[in-house]
């Protein structure tokens, strides 16, 4: 039977708020084209693992505190505060007493269905840790490791700042107990705020089985339990490479706890395998990017195309490694920027260039009947509506940016331009709404950036335009007919209409504007000066 009302309908009305404010324009898509094959060779890994461990076998004697109170890090639940034991050793009895059945957002709503989730948790206001100091220790250490490995150098390399505000912030949303039976089912995390890009989840020491933790995002997908096997044999086989004594510290206690750390990007989607024996207690952060709330994100200025570079842009990396806070990075599990593991922002330089290069020779086209002033493609991961800005960026799309707002050649001079706009793929079908290989022609509605918005509101706020928006074509610099834009196969872009998106389920209902969008990076030569 033929789809009643078209899928992207629904999608749409989510975003009246957005149509009513914004001039959009369609531009045709191209599909299988060699630049989309391009942009789909070019990916970053939007999660890791790392092991959390003591490994006083390496480290100096008096270095071993700062590991071992992050495993050792005691919390209390509940009330009244009652004793929960440690990150290593949880005291599972008194959490299961102290936690309550988790409930989860299903469109507009929260509810609760054992079928789709069952587990059990504790807010964060009910988890305390009595040490203060130890807990933003265990902080800071993981959010090196986050730092590292998903926000690579970009945001994440300096800790602080210059004026001590966190580039990568970690903030306890829940501790999280599944019991044998307990599961959830594929969602992804709801956000809590504009700044917030990924989830780390901190599994404690307690006993378990199955339960495994299973990611997946642009055709790829992670296992919890295949990357614990697989730490597993590597350290069987560096043990064997050690002596005697060696081994006996190595296999100590705390090393054996299994406290390891899972960290993704918020657009990730995931589940939760049941159960199958003993307990299983996580603690779950929201990764905060940028200065703290109480700061105002940074404003992008005209068109959003503001570079990370400017950004970020001391050159002096900003670390004091005689602070004891950071200078045992590196030996928290085998996350070190030497040992990166699997996961970790890198991508092939040659890939990047390979892409910048057919950019190019389709913008410096300068035949009148194929000339293109803007060469386009979708951003690989979702975002809040206000995050598609370039600080923001994750993963590839970061690299990408980077590697595009820094490209030279002879024949680009002064190199691209990079901007950003919400997009949203619209196809269509026939008149009953079925969808047919002869009318299947894809656009994309293009929206403006945050900064064109703020742009536009003040405009309107003047008087300048009407209220419907605008149709004055400097709002959007580009022509939908000189604007070539390559879909890359499996992207969100692609998949957020095929998935009802608009209504994901995660860990609890969210309003309209916070929802995921695609968006999509406009790239045109800069103007001779
Ligand atoms: O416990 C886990 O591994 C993940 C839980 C989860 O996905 C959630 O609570 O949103
Ligand atoms: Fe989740």
């Amino acid at each position: 039977m033929a789809t009643q009302s078209h899928e992207i309908d629904a999608y749409l009305s989510v975003y009246k708020r957005l149509k009513s404010l914004s001039t959009r324009r369609a531009v045709k898509v191209t599909i299988n084209s060699s630049l989309g094959n391009a942009l789909t060779r070019a990916f970053c890994p939007p999660w890791f693992y790392a092991p959390i461990r003591y490994e006083h076998g390496i480290m100096p004697e008096d270095w071993s505190w700062t590991i071992a109170s992050v495993v050792m890090t005691a919390f209390q639940v509940g009330p009244t505060k009652a004793d929960a034991g440690t990150i290593c050793s949880p005291k599972t009895s008194v959490i299961l007493e102290n936690a309550k059945p988790s409930s989860f957002g299903r469109g507009s709503e929260t509810v609760y269905d054992p079928a789709y989730r069952k587990g059990l948790e504790i807010p964060a206001c009910d988890v305390n840790f009595p040490k203060n100091a130890d807990f933003e220790l265990l902080k800071d250490h993981l959010s090196i490791l986050v730092s590292e490995n998903l926000f690579g150098k970009r945001v994440g390399w300096q800790p602080e700042d210059k004026s001590g505000n966190k580039r990568v912030r970690l903030e306890l949303y829940k501790l999280v107990v599944y019991e044998e039976g307990g599961h959830f089912d594929w969602h992804m995390d709801s956000t809590h705020g504009d700044d917030h890009h990924a989830t780390a989840l901190l599994f404690l020491g307690s006993e378990w089985e199955g339960g495994d933790l299973k990611l997946r995002h642009g055709g790829c997908e992670f296992s919890q339990n295949d990357e614990i096997r697989g730490q597993k044999q590597k350290d069987e086989e560096h043990v064997q490479n050690l002596s005697e004594d060696e081994k006996d510290i190595y296999m100590g206690e705390l090393h054996d706890a299994g406290v390891h750390l899972i960290a993704f990007y918020t657009d990730v989607e995931h589940m939760v395998e049941p159960v199958t024996k003993g307990t299983r207690i996580v603690l779950q952060f929201d990764v905060r990017i940028g200065p703290s709330d109480s700061q105002t994100a940074v404003d992008t200025g005209e068109g959003g195309s503001q570079s990370l570079t400017d950004y970020n842009t001391d050159k002096d990396d900003g670390v004091n490694y005689d602070d004891p806070r950071y200078y045992n990075r590196g030996h928290v599990g085998n996350a070190s920027s030497q040992h990166a593991p699997s996961a970790g922002v890198h991508c092939d330089p040659k890939i990047l260039d390979d892409v910048a290069q057919m950019i190019k020779q389709k913008l410096s086209n300068k035949t009148k009947k194929n000339k293109v002033e803007h060469v386009a493609f979708p951003l690989r991961h979702l975002y809040r509506l206000n995050s598609i800005r370039p600080e923001y960026l994750k993963g590839i799309d970061a690299m990408l940016y980077e590697h595009l707002t820094n490209f030279e050649s002879q024949e680009t001079k002064n190199g691209f331009k990079v901007v950003l706009h919400p997009v949203v793929l619209f196809e269509s079908t026939d008149y009953e709404g079925s969808w047919t290989k002869e009318y299947y022609t894809p656009h994309v509605w293009v929206f403006e950036s945050d900064a064109m918005r703020k742009k536009l509101k003040r405009k309107r706020e003047e008087g300048l335009v009407d209220s419907e928006g605008s149709n004055d074509s400097d709002d959007l610099d580009y022509k939908a007919e000189l604007t070539e834009f390559h879909l890359i196969k499996g992207c969100s872009l692609e998949q957020i209409d095929s998935r009802e998106y608009a209504e994901h389920t995660g860990n609890e209902a969210q309003p309209g504007e916070n929802k995921y969008f695609g968006g999509a990076m406009f790239v045109s030569l800069k103007k001779e000066a």
